[in-house]
């Protein structure tokens, strides 16, 4: 019997890399998946990653010890989330022996940018290999192995995508904690919306970025910045002015060097034919959220010109 595993992918309205150094951040989980379709009957442990054309084979009994690092970056995510499941599973749910099976992942969100397919694809295979099992596991205890496999494998992470897409809806993180968003902002935010726009393959991969930015002389004084608008953010109720904050966000992130002259280029269209936007992730090029007005068509219009066509609607999800 093959189990079905879905899981959303998330958007960070405000915060990205500042809330790695424990400052605060706002995401929002939405309505792009990651499935998981996991069965027994294998002599092996396969995974098969089907976006990315890869299938991986190991031996039940390697895969406590298995060695990351020499894995291409496509395979790194969901080693590791095997090799951390199962670990965890034997050492603290009572799991006795590793009985082999055929893990398959495909994805809708596109990789590399900036929507956390990492992250969706680490949740996705933790709760595929648990139910496998038949060991249910704690959201807290899903958010903390995902966040361990993002952090080891990219030196520095927050809890931001792994929280945000294990408990969707929208989230609060602060100082590496996580709440559900409080009703009357969720309530608020819920009536906005957003597009989102993939605007260019990224030239450096989320571990880069996230280095790069850490080793920026006035980080902490930007980071404060960026606490300083998420503060207004939480009072405010006007869509104008909250695309305006994204705007500021964008603008301050651009000074830590992860903007592109493409994403700034779309950020200027949607102040003009929109509320504005800011790119979301780790920046170096994949995706920018937009606060759309009502001139979309304007808007796409203006996208098309900077050769930018790939955009979906989206709103935030309870899944
Ligand atoms: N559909 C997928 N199938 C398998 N692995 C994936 C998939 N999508 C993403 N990944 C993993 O996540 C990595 C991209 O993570 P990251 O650079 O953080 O991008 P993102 O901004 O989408 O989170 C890929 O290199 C791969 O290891
Ligand atoms: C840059 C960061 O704030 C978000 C990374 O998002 P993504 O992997 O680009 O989707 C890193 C983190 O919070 O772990
Ligand atoms: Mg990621």
């Amino acid at each position: 019997m093959t189990l079905t595993v879905k899981t959303p992918s998330k958007v960070i309205l405000f915060g990205e890399h500042a809330v790695v150094d424990g400052y605060s951040a706002i995401a929002m989980a939405i309505d792009l998946k990651t499935t998981g379709e996991i069965k027994g009957n294998f002599e092996t442990i396969t995974i098969e990653l089907s976006d990315l054309n890869e299938i991986f084979e190991i031996a039940p009994k390697l895969i406590k010890e298995l060695d990351i690092s020499n894995f291409s970056p496509s395979l790194k995510y969901v080693l590791c989330a095997t090799k951390y499941a199962i670990n965890y599973l034997i050492e603290f749910k009572g799991l006795t022996s590793i009985t082999p099976f055929k893990l398959k992942i495909f994805s809708e969100i596109p990789v590399s940018c900036g929507l956390g397919s990492s992250a969706s694809v680490v949740v996705t295979t933790i709760n595929s290999i648990s139910n496998f099992y038949g060991i249910s596991l704690k959201n807290e205890e899903v958010i903390n192995m995902a966040y361990s496999v993002e952090k080891d494998i990219q030196g520095r992470a927050s809890i931001t995508d792994t929280a945000t897409i294990t408990l969707s809806g929208m989230i609060e993180i602060y100082a590496g904690n996580y709440k559900i968003m409080p009703k009357e902002l969720s309530e608020f935010i819920k009536t906005c919306n957003f597009l989102i726009v993939n605007v260019e393959e990224r030239t450096r991969k989320t571990a880069d970025l996230v280095w790069e930015v850490s080793e920026h002389p006035q980080k902490e004084e930007l980071f404060k910045k960026i606490g300083t608008i998420i503060e207004k953010v939480k009072h405010n109720r006007s869509k104008e002015e909250l695309g305006k904050l994204m705007v500021e966000n964008h603008e301050i992130l651009k000074k830590f060097g992860i903007s592109t002259e493409k994403l700034d280029l779309v950020i200027e269209a949607s102040k003009k034919y929109a509320h504005g936007g800011k790119l979301t992730g780790a920046g170096g090029g994949g995706s920018v959220i937009i606060l759309l007005k009502n001139e979309k068509e304007e808007l796409l219009k203006e996208l098309k010109k900077i050769g930018v066509t790939g955009t979906f609607e989206c709103k935030m999800t309870n899944f």
